[in-house]
């Protein structure tokens, strides 16, 4: 049974796949009313209003995933939930064109003065030159942040026959001529644009993108949107600019806190407002709840998700041919960390063969997991599995060859510790299953499942009748064995399963008999 805290006001008609899903249970609660049951939780889903902060997430400890039912996660501490291995999910598209349409209506309003208009009449006035306007048509529209939201603005404002100027570091020369927009720096843009509107999420980068010093070089007038978040124009900045008319107004659907209590900005005639409802109609929110939704159950059944914002994405055609490699990597990872008694350097893999003509990154993360899970307590998956190996000053190496040794694909991977070294070899066959072909050189095949002795010794007569009536006489039964040797009379291994972990009394019992060279024990 999975369960889910549902803390903002997600439209219920839109988590119906998760409420018609068997094992799923969804509670509809505050943060502060849950915070009794935070822990056992499995996924949380949140708009804009809960700060998922990292005190957040640590009195979660079972929470696996963080839906945001919106595009912005900027109220979600990504770092913190990628560190205790959460992924974080969002509907990047549900909201676009309700946002887009505020936006131009915010755009509208501000410059035929509406809201100072409509309330004027409704305090009983008629001052009609009082809110004399000007046309949009026309115009120059600079938008910062030329990514969906701003996209649709740039098609309205086209309509509209406004000129559209865009900045955005990462807009292509393609997308800016299949917009039909003129793509500038934020230096050329500013003193050209009559009416500037942000789209860009708040990142560090973007935090006062927009401040007195840029915006003086703005023409005199001009008029400053932001229905993206607050504080991508600068509150303080904002306001003094407005104070002394080089700004001629501003229309705000965020602010830096929210609820504004206090905010000057809303003491000034010239600055219209709504309650951060960019993406507040009944489509957008049918739609990032419905999104949101698809994706925790998705992700709940084991699936990839589409929407993470610290996975690569990949598509559920895509994750159902990497997953028998995935599991392989994983448990090749694991033979790595058990085999190696002491700390790890370097883990470095190679993907050969015709397999692996994808980005592999997801598997190299699935193997980078499978060798710190049996280190540490605590969540180790792919989605922290890279800041895991980071943190440890640990060396990662990737690599894609054609060389598959035979096979028709070959994983190769090597773990270097501090004076050893493992290398492993795997391979997997479509309806024969995974196996381990060679294990520090010597050939050798089994499945990477189970309870596990590696024995490297002498390879002479005895040694294996040894072991076997060692373990005889403890009524040891062996599932199976696999024996390997790069010539006779060298240096030999054996990998013998069992049903049962193998006791530590056994473990040293056989580590005491002559011509053994190292044992490891293993759990896959
Ligand atoms: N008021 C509301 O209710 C809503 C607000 N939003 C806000 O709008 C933002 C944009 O949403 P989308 O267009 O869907 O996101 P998007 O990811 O499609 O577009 C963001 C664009 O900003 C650009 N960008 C990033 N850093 C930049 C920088 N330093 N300078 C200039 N451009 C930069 C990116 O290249 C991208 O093209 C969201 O991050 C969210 O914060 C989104 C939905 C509703
Ligand atoms: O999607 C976004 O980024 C938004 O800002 C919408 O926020 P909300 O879900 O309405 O609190």
């Amino acid at each position: 049974m999975y369960r889910i805290l549902v803390a903002d006001a997600i439209k219920p008609e839109g988590l119906e796949p998760l409420l018609q899903a068997s094992e799923i249970e969804l509670i509809q609660k505050k943060i502060e009313e849950a915070e009794e049951s935070l822990h056992e939780f499995d996924a949380l889903l949140v708009r804009s209003a809960t700060k998922v902060t990292e005190e957040l997430i640590e009195k979660m400890p079972n929470l696996k995933i963080i839906a945001r039912a919106g595009v912005g996660v900027d109220n979600i501490d990504v770092p913190a939930a990628t560190k205790h291995g959460i992924v974080v999910v969002n509907a990047p598209d549900g909201n676009t064109i309700s946002t887009a349409e505020h936006t131009f209506a915010m755009m509208a309003a501000l410059a035929r003065h509406i809201p100072q208009g409509h309330s004027s009449v409704k305090n009983g006035e008629w001052k009609r030159s009082a809110f004399t306007g000007t046309e949009l048509y026309g115009k120059k529209l600079g938008i910062v942040g030329m990514g969906r939201i701003g996209g649709e603005i740039a098609k309205r404002a086209k309509v509209f026959g406004m000129d559209v100027l865009v900045f955005d570091p990462f807009l292509t020369s393609d997308r800016a001529k299949k917009l039909n927009v003129t793509s500038l720096s934020l230096e050329e843009l500013l003193p050209l644009a009559d009416i500037i509107t942000v789209h860009t999420p708040l990142t560090s980068e973007t935090k006062g993108l927009l401040n007195k010093d840029n915006l003086r070089t703005c023409k005199k007038g001009v008029y400053l949107l932001n229905c993206a978040r607050g504080g991508i124009i600068d509150e303080d900045d904002l306001y003094e600019l407005l104070l002394e008319n080089h700004v001629a107004g501003a229309a705000l659907d965020v602010f830096v806190e929210e609820p504004p209590a206090g905010n000057k900005l809303l003491e000034l005639d010239s600055v219209i407002t709504t309650p951060h409802l960019g993406a507040s109609t009944k489509e957008a929110q049918f739609n990032v709840a419905t999104q949101v939704a698809q994706e925790v159950l998705v992700f709940l059944e084991g699936n990839p998700v589409a929407n993470s914002i610290n996975l690569p994405a990949i598509s559920k055609e895509q994750f159902e041919k990497v997953q028998p490699y995935y599991q392989l990597v994983k448990q090749m990872g694991s033979i790595g960390s058990q085999c190696m008694k002491e700390g790890i350097n370097e883990i470095s893999v190679t993907y050969g063969g015709e397999a692996f003509h994808f980005d592999t990154s997801i598997l190299t993360k699935s193997l980078i997991s499978g060798v710190f899970k049996t280190r540490l307590d605590g969540p180790v998956n792919e989605v922290n599995a890279l800041l895991i190996a980071k943190e440890r000053g640990v060396t990662i190496g990737e690599k894609i060859s054609t060389d598959a040794y035979g096979y028709a694909n070959c994983i190769s991977v090597t773990v270097k510790g501090d004076n050893r070294q493992l290398d492993i070899r795997g391979t997997h066959v479509e309806n024969y299953g995974s196996r381990i072909v060679s294990l520090n050189g010597f050939n050798i095949e089994f499945l990477p499942e189970g309870n596990f002795l590696y024995i490297q010794h002498t390879d002479q007569p005895g040694v294996i009748g040894n072991v076997g009536r060692i373990l005889g006489d403890d009524e040891v039964n062996i599932a199976t064995m696999q024996v390997g040797r790069k010539q006779a009379g060298g240096e030999a291994i054996m990998v013998l399963s069992f049903d049962k972990p193998l006791s530590d009394e056994m473990f040293e019992k056989l580590n005491e008999l002559p011509d053994i060279s190292f044992m490891y024990r293993m759990s896959l």
